[in-house]
């Protein structure tokens, strides 16, 4: 069996973090396993509370899962502080880690700043160049670039842009922002879109990270990373379009759509 890292905060909700990256990786039939760069106290609602681990606490986590069972994917989620981004740039270093998909989560859905600004500049010194696809959403994507995005041809020049400066691929995501599900990939070939269709769903907690730990787990198995893009697109648009509705703001999707119930023991 392929095996898959999330490196992320908990959402003590489920539909984010690494708890919709280990639901997200089983479904998608790969070993999940995790290091938690932070506790948030959060629901469908925002974010109340977030508690960091410390650099050197994530370090043995890393140690833990690397000398032991090896990721054939990493993926990584929230991580807000910079002593943490270098601890993880360290040992993905150190164990040579491949597969590596970075979301570079700034904030949440229901508006709560998941990382520092000193962190921001970490993140793009430090982590995005040890990237092979980074999963920036618009706003994330302005950031990086240093430019507005406000059409599909900005989309182009800004995916550009960002993957000239870290020089990895760049999947920068429509959803939210532009009327179409519409996804670009930025890779040495130039660009390719992904085209998905809206799906009249409020409840979006947890797309980003979902989407990225779907590519990651793609990638563990051997694909290209334009099949694990179409592929992770195709596993989310099915979440989304179960059509979970759960808890009072943007609900988490139904990241385990396909697993079956029906199975019994064989004696
Ligand atoms: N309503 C929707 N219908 C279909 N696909 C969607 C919808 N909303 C988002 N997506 C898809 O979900 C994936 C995640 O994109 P999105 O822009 O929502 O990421 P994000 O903002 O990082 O997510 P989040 O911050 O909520 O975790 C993309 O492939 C996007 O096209
Ligand atoms: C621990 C954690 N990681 C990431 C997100 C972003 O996901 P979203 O923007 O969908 O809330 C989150 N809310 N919580």
């Amino acid at each position: 069996m392929k095996t898959a890292l999330t490196i992320a905060g908990s959402d003590s909700s489920g539909g984010a973090g690494i708890q919709a990256d280990i639901k997200t990786m089983i479904t998608n039939g790969v070993y999940a396993m995790s290091a938690v760069t932070a506790l948030t106290a959060q629901n469908t609602t925002g974010v109340t509370g977030i508690m960091d681990v410390t650099g050197d606490f994530l370090k043995q986590q890393l140690d833990a899962v690397f000398t032991d069972i090896y990721p054939d994917a990493v993926k990584i989620g929230m991580v807000s502080q910079s002593e943490l981004i270098e601890a993880i740039a360290e040992k993905l270093k150190e164990y040579k880690a491949k597969n590596i998909v970075v979301d570079p989560v700034m904030v949440a859905t229901s508006g709560a700043k998941l990382i520092s600004d000193e962190a921001i500049d970490t993140l793009k010194e430090k982590l995005l160049p040890m990237a092979d696809v980074i999963t920036p959403n618009i706003p994330e994507g302005e950031v990086l670039s240093d430019r507005k995005i406000e059409s599909p041809d900005d989309m182009v020049t800004a995916a550009k842009a960002i993957f000239e400066k870290y020089g990895c691929a760049v999947l920068l995501k429509g959803g939210h922002a532009m009327n179409d599900a519409n996804d670009l990939l930025y890779t040495e070939e130039g660009p390719q879109w992904f085209y998905g269709k809206k799906i009249d769903n409020p409840n979006t907690h947890g797309t980003g990270c979902t989407l990225s730990s779907a590519i990651a787990s793609n990638l563990a198995k051997g694909m290209s990373m334009k099949d694990a893009v179409e592929k992770g697109k195709e596993y989310i648009s099915l979440a989304l379009g179960a059509m979970l509705n759960l808890g009072a703001g943007s609900g988490p999707m139904n990241h385990g759509f396909a697993v079956t119930t029906d199975w019994e023991v064989t004696k």
